[in-house]
């Protein structure tokens, strides 16, 4: 399975086009909707997710609610280009009315320098436009695709939110990671549990205040996934690790600086008796573990315990009392561009490192097993589940 993704935030559309889902695979609109409106309804952002209802429309790949086996193409019409279409016209040459809105003070912390510099881009909206998180709504819906071949098979992915800035969520208490019974209460209460964490009055003051004071805040979210296969990734190649390749795709989503697996960084003040995950074996379950301070994870492959993935999400770099930078065509010294902004992405972010994870799980799932129809698929990973107990 792979993807790829096209679109400028204020351009007409968000596209997404998938290879390698199996046929078979039962898939409605109504099962990627629900995913992006989860990502929209973040408590924090700015105006702009008033004016979208991001809905998504199958234009390859799908028939009668199944998927066939071809590639899938995606897309979600951005509401907001009518307000944009001149500035983002494609085939009209640049005049002074469609460049009004040319952007050349750099904001400290966006990819708009460097980005300009790279591409030799004299208005650096040409860099914000792609560089811009309007983009992770199409990683969402592939995510949501993933999730659905997941849960054939019985795997379930969350994400929710630990921190902004200083408030706490309430659900921070069950993400010990070495708890596996902590672990199994968060993941019953997944589907309602998901992000009602922003309901936190101390997280609303905190992301109420950073607003007034034209400030932005960032935070930790985690993910978790539960009904594995063990063996998924493997040791044998560095980029067949599968920790390593979730590290990647986590790192890789707007604003994230960090991540960590399980313990993560307090494993550096561990000694290794208080660490390693103890060997046990029933009739029932096979091998199993007693704790899982190591997040799911030995020498790059799934132990089959649950997965549990920690990152930092940085605070947004547009702040509406901007920072110091220069003005690219006269090098004078000015205060950073204000483009229209969100106080905090974090909530978004959970949603979105959870279909980072759900992706990454689904493309190790289709390399190992059938990825031609998904009934096979499914028998081959019951057939391997059955090995793997009397192993
Ligand atoms: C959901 C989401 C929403 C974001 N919204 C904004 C925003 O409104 N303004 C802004 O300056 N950055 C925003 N960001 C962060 C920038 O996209 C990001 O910092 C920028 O692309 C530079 O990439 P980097 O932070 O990964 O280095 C957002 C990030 C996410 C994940
Ligand atoms: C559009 C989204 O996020 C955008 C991400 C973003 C950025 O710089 O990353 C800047 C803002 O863009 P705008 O100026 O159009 O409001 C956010 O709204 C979205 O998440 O759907």
């Amino acid at each position: 399975m792979r993807y790829t993704t096209a679109g400028e935030s204020h351009g007409p559309e968000e596209i997404a086009i998938i290879e390698g889902i199996p046929a078979g695979l039962t898939l409605r609109q109504a099962d990627i909707d629900s995913e992006l409106a989860r990502r929209q309804k973040a408590y924090g952002r700015g105006a702009r997710q008033q004016i979208e209802h991001d809905q998504v429309t199958f234009l390859a790949g799908v028939r009668h609610q199944k998927t066939l086996g071809s590639p899938i193409a995606l897309n979600v019409h951005n509401r907001d280009h009518q307000n944009w279409h001149t500035i983002m016209a494609a085939n009209t040459p640049a005049t002074a009315e469609n460049t009004l809105r040319k952007v050349i003070r750099p904001r400290p912390g966006h990819a708009d320098l460097v980005g300009g510099i790279k591409y030799r881009h004299r208005d650096l909206r040409n860099v914000l436009e792609r560089s811009s998180a309007r983009e992770t709504t199409m990683r969402v819906a592939v995510g949501a695709v993933a999730k659905r071949l997941l849960a054939t098979i019985g795997v379930d992915v969350h994400g929710f939110v630990v921190n902004i800035g200083p408030a706490k969520s309430d659900l921070s208490q069950l993400t010990q990671y070495a708890d596996l019974d902590a672990l199994r209460q968060v993941t019953e209460h997944f589907p309602t549990r998901a992000l009602d964490a922003v309901a936190d009055a101390a997280m609303r003051q905190v992301i109420d205040e950073t607003k007034q004071a034209g400030n932005t805040v960032g935070g930790q979210v985690q993910v978790m996934a539960t009904g594995l296969p063990v063996g998924l990734g493997s040791y044998v190649s560095a980029d067949e690790k599968l920790d390593a390749k979730i590290a990647r795709a986590i790192v890789g989503i707007n604003a994230f600086k960090g991540v960590q697996f399980g313990g993560g960084f307090d494993t550096a003040e561990k000694y290794g008796a208080d660490l390693m995950d103890e060997i046990y074996w029933s009739a029932e379950r096979g091998f199993y573990r007693g704790s899982n301070h190591l997040g799911g994870f030995e020498g790059g492959m799934t132990t089959g315990e649950p997965i549990v993935v920690r990152a930092v999400v940085k605070p947004i770099p547009t702040l509406y009392r901007p920072m110091q930078s220069v003005d690219i065509t006269t090098h004078q010294d000015h205060r950073a561009a204000i483009e229209r902004s969100d106080t905090t992405a974090v909530v978004a972010a959970a949603v979105i490192a959870e279909a980072m994870v759900a992706i990454e799980l689904a493309k190790a799932v289709l390399d190992k097993f059938d990825a031609d129809n998904i009934d096979r698929m499914q028998e081959q990973v019951a057939a391997y589940r059955a090995e793997v107990r009397h192993f």
